[in-house]
C-alpha cells in the first residue's frame, strides 16, 4: 500500500501511508486507538476507499473498490466479531452462499463436506464439521473462519485482536495455525495490543502514529521498550509497575460472599472486599469469573448463597437492585452493552452521573462539558471533540468511553471485568493509575483480568477460580512473579 490518505469530515486519519507485507510473512500492524490501523485495513477490504494512494498485490496496481473487488485479489479479514451462523455446522458455515452444486443445481452437502475435510486436513486441524458450530468453543469458531478463508483462495489474511477471547491452549493452536498458514505461503496482518504475541508470532511490525507510518522493522532487531515508545511517541513512565498501597483491612469488610451457586460455573464461591481493597480476580477461561460477578450483579440468577454488604444481607434479583446497593459491573462485552453508539462521547459518559450535575432543574453544562473532557484528556481518548458521535470512534475509544462512564460514576463497590481488551498501552497505564486513585478515595474494586502483568500491576489481593470455586488466596506481596500466578492459576 502505497502513500494512502484517508480523510473523515476533513480531518485526515491516514496521511501518506506505506505498508508492505512479503509473502509467507507475520506483519504486525500497531499503534495507539485511533491510530488508523482499521481504516488503512478497511481501505485494503474495500470497505473504504482511500483519497489517495494505491495498491499493490503481486506487483501489479489493483483497485479495490468493494469488499468482492478485495476478494477477488485474495485478500480477507477474520473478524472480532465472528459472521459465522451459530446454528450451521463447520462445512454448512465455510461454503455459506457458494454452496458446491449438483448437476441439478442443488447444493451437493457430500461435496462440500469433502472440500471441507480437505482443507481442514491441510491446516491439520481437529474439528467435529457436522454439529452447529455453537456447541463448538470460541477457538474453533474461529479456525472455522480460518478455514473459510482459506477457502476462498486467500493470498493476505487480516486479523484483528484474534486472540482477546482465546484460551491459553486456544491462544497456542492459533500460533500453530498461523505457522501452518505461513509455511503455505499467506502472508498476515496480524493486529494487537498485546505485546508478548506480537513478539512470538509476528516477523515484522509497522507501527502508525496518529495516522502517519512511524517504523517498519524486523521484531529480532525491536525491543518491547522501543515498540512502546514509538507508539505513544515517547517514554511511558512507570508501565505495569506495582506500587504498595495504604489501606487498611482490619475493619469490616464491605463486601461478604457466602458459599455463591449459580448456574453451573459457580459453584461456592467464598471470598470478603475490603473499603480501598483492589482484589484481583485470576482464572482460566471458563473458570466461572465472569459468572461470578455476573450473579453478584443480578444479571444471572444466584442458586445458593449470600451476598452481604456492610454486613447487612443483600437481595440482589436484578441489576437494578446491584447499582441500588452501590455496585457497578462494567461487563467484558461491554462494546455490546455498555454504549450508546448513536449518542455523543459527552453523553455516553455523563448518564451515569446526570442526577450529579444538575443545577436546578437543569444540566449544568459547562460542568458536564467539564467532566467529560477531562476523561477525555486522562484516558486519551481520541475523538475530534467531546460532542462526536460514538460510533465514529475507533473501537479501542469506545471501549475507553464506557470505562470513564463508570469511573466517573464511581460506585461504592466497581466490578471491571476485563478492563483494558483492546486498549492500548498508554491507556492500560492510565488506567491502571485510576482504578488505583479511586481505591485510594476509600473504593473497592474487583478487577478480573487474564493478563497477568495487568492484574500484577493493579491488585493488593488476588484469589484463584477454579471450577466455580475459590483454589487459592494470595497478599500481592506474595506473588514474587508472574510465574507464581501462572502456576496458581492452572494448578487444582
Ligand atoms: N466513519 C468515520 N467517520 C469519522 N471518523 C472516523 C470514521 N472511521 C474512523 N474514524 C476516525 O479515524 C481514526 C482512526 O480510527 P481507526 O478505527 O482506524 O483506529 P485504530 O488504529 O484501528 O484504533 P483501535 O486500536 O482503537 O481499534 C479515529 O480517530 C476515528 O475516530
Amino acid at each position: 500500500m502505497s502513500q494512502i490518505s484517508k480523510s473523515f469530515n476533513g480531518i485526515k486519519v491516514l496521511n501518506s501511508v506505506d505498508f508492505e507485507l512479503r509473502r509467507g510473512e507475520v506483519h504486525a500492524l500497531m499503534g495507539g486507538n485511533g491510530a488508523g490501523k482499521s481504516t488503512l485495513m478497511k481501505i485494503l477490504t474495500g470497505v473504504y476507499q482511500g483519497d489517495e494512494g494505491q495498491i499493490f498485490i503481486d506487483g501489479s496496481e489493483v483497485s479495490i473498490q468493494q469488499p468482492n473487488d478485495a476478494k477477488e485479489n485474495g485478500v480477507s479479514m477474520i473478524f472480532q466479531e465472528f459472521s459465522l451462523v451459530p446454528t450451521l455446522t463447520v462445512a454448512q458455515n465455510i461454503f455459506l452462499t457458494r454452496e458446491p452444486r449438483n448437476n441439478l443445481g442443488f447444493i451437493d452437502e457430500k461435496e462440500c463436506i469433502r472440500q471441507t475435510e480437505q482443507l481442514l486436513n491441510e491446516l491439520n486441524v481437529n474439528i467435529d464439521r457436522n454439529i452447529p458450530v455453537e456447541q463448538l468453543g470460541v477457538g474453533y469458531w474461529q479456525m472455522t473462519e480460518i478455514a473459510k478463508a482459506l477457502s476462498q483462495n486467500t493470498k493476505i489474511l487480516i486479523m484483528d485482536e484474534p486472540t482477546s477471547s482465546l484460551t491459553k491452549n486456544e491462544t497456542e493452536v492459533l500460533f500453530e495455525l498461523i505457522d501452518k498458514l505461513k509455511a503455505k505461503g499467506i502472508s498476515i496482518i496480524y493486529i494487537s495490543h498485546r505485546m508478548d504475541e506480537i513478539f512470538r508470532i509476528c516477523d515484522r511490525i509497522t507501527i502508525l502514529r496518529d495516522g502517519k507510518h512511524v517504523m517498519t522493522s524486523p521484531c529480532s532487531e525491536l525491543t518491547m521498550e522501543t515498540v512502546i515508545q514509538h507508539i505513544v511517541g515517547g517514554n511511558l513512565e512507570h508501565a505495569f509497575e506495582w506500587k504498595d498501597r495504604n489501606y487498611q483491612r482490619n475493619q469490616e469488610p464491605v463486601l461478604q460472599v457466602r458459599n455463591l451457586t449459580s448456574g453451573r460455573r459457580v459453584n461456592g464461591v467464598s471470598f470478603d472486599l475490603y473499603r480501598g481493597e483492589i482484589l484481583g480476580i485470576a482464572g482460566l477461561m471458563g473458570s466461572g469469573r465472569s459468572e461470578m460477578v455476573r450473579a453478584i450483579f443480578g444479571i444471572d440468577p444466584i442458586d445458593s448463597g449470600e451476598i452481604l454488604m456492610n454486613s447487612q444481607k443483600l437481595s440482589i434479583k436484578k441489576p437494578e437492585d446491584a447499582i441500588k446497593a452501590g455496585i457497578a459491573l462494567v461487563p467484558e462485552d461491554r462494546r455490546m452493552q455498555g454504549l450508546i453508539l448513536d449518542h455523543s462521547v459527552k453523553d455516553n459518559i455523563l448518564l451515569p452521573i446526570l442526577s450529579n450535575i444538575k443545577k436546578g432543574m437543569f444540566i449544568d453544562d459547562a460542568k458536564g462539558n467539564q467532566i467529560a473532557s477531562e476523561f477525555v484528556t486522562r484516558l486519551n481518548i481520541k475523538t475530534d471533540n467531546i460532542f462526536k458521535t460514538s460510533r465514529l470512534l475507533s473501537g479501542g475509544n469506545q471501549q475507553k468511553i464506557v470505562l470513564a462512564k463508570w469511573l466517573a460514576n464511581s460506585p461504592e463497590i466497581l466490578i471491571l471485568d476485563e478492563p483494558t481488551i483492546g486498549v492500548d498501552i498508554g491507556a492500560k497505564t492510565e488506567i491502571i493509575e485510576i482504578i488505583r486513585s479511586l481505591a485510594d478515595s476509600g473504593k473497592a474494586i474487583i478487577v478480573i483480568s487474564s493478563e497477568l502483568p495487568e492484574l500484577l500491576a493493579l491488585s493488593d489481593r488476588v484469589i484463584v477460580l477454579n471450577e466455580g470455586r475459590v483454589t487459592k488466596e494470595m497478599d500481592r506481596k506474595e506473588i514474587a512473579s508472574e510465574e507464581v500466578l501462572q502456576h496458581a492459576i492452572q494448578v487444582v
